[in-house]
């Protein structure tokens, strides 16, 4: 499975991006103009003040300079500097506070819209890629609104004043000044030009090492006993050093585009100081314009030579937003305008078909399942088992045909209905950081303590969870992983004897258990299966030999369908299977025991 999606999407441009995060800010306009307002007001009290110093430098320049006059001013400056920073304190305090809040939404709205794209979506991203985006990218938003904003319209602002101001007295001195630092911009910019190919590069292997980081410590085990000789550990170290290659081209650039642009920015004063000898000895030069020129134009270029910074911090934005806005571009499935409820329970696969891309992976499948009844799908990996029962609980939309419940098309139902009808037991049980507790009421918010106890009694849970520190409020780490796998399966088992659906999917997990439990795992499915619609994925037949119906399928098509009585007395596909997983016992009548459906009212 890749590590992100196929086709990264373009990243946006620079003034797409500025747009994209003021986009962002106008979802609070209050706090966004006092934000921009406050960083305006900074970067005018930075300017005032320097304002200031050449008012100092003409007083002290005076024949009899008055003291006290320039103890006010030296007080001003002191007072303006002061108000500056706070202004800009206050100006990010206010930025950080609308970046949390965005943040929030911006995760929200993922989950939300996750929640709601076929299945297929997160299939392709890979989990690994969705956290990435979920956690890491949304918080580098932070630096686009809490920052980059509120600092780039002050730092704009500012050079462009002085400059204003600079022309508006002399304009000769003024183009002297700005003439170099605008040769620097030009080259800076074309050597920025392609910022956005080398941030793309830069995620995509800063993504490479850190899906080959994980496999390589996730797989360590493995290659201890295989891998001897650390080709693995040389795959990786060829990774890093691709990472290392396109971060060095990374610094390289910025820090061209900063030394061309601070050369630049330096020789204004160049230019400058040899223009105001000439002017100076022509008295066409007041003294009071030479001191502010001196003192703006070094200030002017420090401002300049922070925007090869933002530059590349605005294309690390577009490429960070490009990635959240594709997510959130995918189509969800699509939601019916006047939802219906069906009255009945009767599960209709009519004419079902699915595809993976161009290769069919349910063909024509009709198929239905009374209520109360089991139905057991069988047949070799890869058959389609597992993306028939995803259909019934619509991870994804079949391409052909339709899948109704008491008459109703899935589609033509509002999900809380349908999830309202439909549960399951997944062959990989999925619990989450909480306490037990917590996760058995993700079923069912309102269970008091009893009705938990009853679904782990049911579940063959009790004995094992009254066993942890804090019994039924003991916290379950990174999703129950000290757990053994029969004991998350029958927690879920617990989960949906609470969630109460009529109709279950059961993914059985039982191949990898140990003798015992198993078969705590079948008596707690029995129990679950009772009285409801089942659809269950038998990985190990002797599980299901009293199943009221059994399915074979086989590349996507259904090959043998009738009891167990009925296949074996058949001797095709499903007697084969049976033979090969239990030899010596033709009729199965000994598995009967080991059936999670034999006892079911
Ligand atoms: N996410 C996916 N992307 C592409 N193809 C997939 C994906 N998931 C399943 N398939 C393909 O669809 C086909 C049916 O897969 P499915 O998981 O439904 O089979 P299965 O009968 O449940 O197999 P198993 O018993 O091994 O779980 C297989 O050929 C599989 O390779």
């Amino acid at each position: 499975m890749s590590a992100g999606p196929p086709d990264a999407p373009p990243a946006a441009g620079l003034s797409a991006t500025f747009l994209r995060l003021a986009g962002f800010l106008r979802t609070q306009p209050g706090a966004m103009t006092a934000s921009i307002a406050l960083g305006l007001l900074a970067a005018l009290l930075g300017l005032a003040w320097q304002f200031g110093v050449v008012w100092l430098i003409l007083e002290a320049m005076e024949p009899a300079p008055d003291a006290t006059r320039m103890g006010w001013i030296v007080a001003g400056i002191a007072g303006l500097v002061v108000a500056g920073r706070l202004a800009f304190l206050a100006s990010t305090a206010l930025s950080h506070k609308i970046a949390i809040d965005v943040q929030r939404d911006l995760r929200l709205a993922l989950a939300e819209h996750l929640a709601r794209v076929p299945m297929a979506v997160s299939e392709r991203y890979g989990a690994k890629a969705l956290r990435r985006l979920v956690l890491d990218d949304v918080e580098s938003v932070e630096d686009g609104i809490a920052h980059l904003v509120p600092e780039a319209t002050a730092n704009f602002t500012a050079p462009l004043i002085v400059l204003v101001v600079l022309f508006a007295l002399d304009w000769r001195m003024a183009l002297a000044a700005a003439l170099p630092i605008g040769l620097g911009l030009v080259a800076m910019r074309a050597m920025t030009r392609n910022s956005t190919d080398i941030t793309r590069a830069y995620y995509e292997r800063s993504a490479e090492l850190a899906a080959r980081a994980a496999e390589y410590a996730a797989g360590l085990p493995t290659l201890r006993l295989f891998d001897g000789e650390g080709r693995s550990l040389l795959r990786f170290r060829a990774v890093s050093e691709r990472y290392l290659a396109v971060i060095g081209d990374w610094v390289r650039r910025v820090l061209l585009a900063s030394a061309v642009l601070q050369v630049c920015v330096g020789s204004g004063l160049l230019l400058v100081l040899p223009l105001s000898l000439w002017l100076t000895a022509r008295d066409e030069l007041p003294v009071s314009h030479l001191v502010i020129f001196l003192v703006f134009v070094p200030s002017l270029g420090g401002l300049i030579t922070r925007l090869p910074n933002f530059a590349f911090r605005f294309a690390q934005q577009g490429e960070v937003l490009s990635r959240i806005d594709a997510l959130l571009a995918e189509p969800p499935l699509p939601r019916a305008d006047a939802p219906a409820r069906p009255v009945e329970r009767t599960v209709r696969f009519e004419g079902v078909g699915f595809r993976r891309g161009e290769r069919t992976v349910l063909d024509r499948i009709d198929l239905v399942l009374e209520p109360g009844t089991v139905t057991a799908l069988v047949g070799a990996s890869g058959a389609g088992k597992t993306t028939l029962a995803n259909l019934l609980m619509r991870f994804h939309d079949p391409h052909e045909g339709r899948i109704t419940i008491g008459g109703v098309d899935l589609r033509a139902m509002a999900p809380e209905t349908l999830y309202a009808l439909v549960g399951t037991v997944p062959q990989h049980p999925w619990l989450f950081t909480g306490t037990v507790a917590e996760n058995l009421r993700l079923a069912a918010p309102e269970a008091g303590p009893s009705a938990l106890a009853e679904a782990l009694a049911q579940a063959r849970a009790e004995t094992f969870v009254a066993g942890l520190p804090g019994g039924i409020d003991a916290p379950l780490d990174h999703g129950g992983a000290t757990l053994s796998g029969g004991e998350r399966q029958r927690l879920c088992v617990a989960r949906a004897l609470l969630h109460d659906t009529p109709i279950l999917v059961l993914d059985e997990a039982t191949a990898s258990a140990d003798p015992i439990n198993e078969r705590e795992i079948q008596r707690a499915l029995g129990a679950l299966a009772r009285g409801r619609t089942v659809l269950v994925i038998a990985h190990r037949l002797a599980s299901i030999v009293d199943a009221d119906r059994i399915v074979v399928l086989d590349g996507g098509r259904i090959v043998e369908s009738g009891d167990h009585g009925a296949l074996l007395a058949k001797g095709g596909r499903y007697a084969r299977y049976w033979a090969l997983q239990n030899p010596g016992t033709p009729s199965g009548s000994s598995a009967q025991e080991e059936s999670a459906y034999a006892a079911r009212a």
